[in-house]
């Protein structure tokens, strides 16, 4: 038994060494014990207050949750990895939630689903910086892309983003919190149009960019690739 153990011990040394030198990333500890730990990973729901959120996040939040009550808005939960891909086999995970608290995208989002909507709180951090003080247009444009993706997912099921088009109309200040707003407008057979606005969080006074999308639902018999 001892000497069962040892030998997968140093069989798990080689192959780390190997892959270290493979991937340099795998030597950074949080990657490490990620791929390395046996340990059962309860996987945290990030659309949570944490301590990075700002007074306003929280007030909106609390105004959502209050919304929430009498079960025409639910609060969606949101996780780093997907449930799709095992966490052992991948690093895969959602392009939205790398980041540590605070200093990228925190988000938390809600469904309404008799209006077929979704809102979007969200506090842009200092990584996401473009022109200096201001969000990076990518980075809104991907929570757009995530807002509608959602408000369009739970009816369609598999779909994908085929047309994203997007006014900036005025610059968003970095760690400030706004609203994004959206709905689903039509289905026409596998095409779901969407629209939304992107407004200054709890007084939505200032409009700083609108939307509208076009998701496609996947076909089964077709391949992606
Ligand atoms: C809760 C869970 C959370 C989970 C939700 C998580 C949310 C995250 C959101 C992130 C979403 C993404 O970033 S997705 C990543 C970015 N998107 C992609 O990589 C998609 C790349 N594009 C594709 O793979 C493909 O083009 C598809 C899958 C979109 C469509 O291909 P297809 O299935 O073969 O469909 P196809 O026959 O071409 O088109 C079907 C119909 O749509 C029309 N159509 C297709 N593309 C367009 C277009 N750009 N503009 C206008 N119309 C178009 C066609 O004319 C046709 O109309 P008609 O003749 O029928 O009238």
């Amino acid at each position: 038994m001892m000497r069962s153990c040892t030998a997968a011990l140093r069989t798990l040394r080689v192959l780390r060494c190997r892959l270290e030198g493979a991937f340099p990333a795998a030597r950074h500890p949080v990657l490490a014990r990620r791929w390395f730990s046996t340990e059962k990973v309860i996987p945290k729901d990030q659309a949570l207050p944490n301590p990075s959120w700002s007074k306003d996040l929280r007030l909106l939040f609390d105004q959502f949750m209050k919304k929430c009550e009498d079960g025409s808005w639910e609060r969606l939960p949101s996780y780093k990895n997907s449930k799709l891909v095992k966490e052992q086999l991948s690093q895969a995970q959602l392009f939205t939630r790398g980041y540590e608290d605070g200093l990228g995208f925190e988000y938390v989002m809600f469904y309404n689903d008799d209006e077929k909507r979704t809102v979007c709180l969200f506090q842009g951090g200092p990584y996401l910086q473009g022109v200096p003080g201001f969000l990076h247009g990518g980075a809104i444009a991907t929570m757009i892309d995530a807002t509608v993706g959602v408000c369009a997912a739970i009816p369609g099921g598999i779909v994908m983003t085929a047309n994203l088009n997007i006014n900036f109309k005025r610059p968003i200040p970095l760690c400030s919190v706004v609203v994004i707003n959206s709905q689903l407008d039509k289905i026409e057979g596998r095409k779901l149009f969407l629209s939304c606005d992107v407004r200054s969080g709890v007084d939505e006074k200032i409009l700083y960019s609108e939307a509208t999308s076009l998701f496609i639902k996947l076909d089964p018999e077709k391949s992606l690739t």
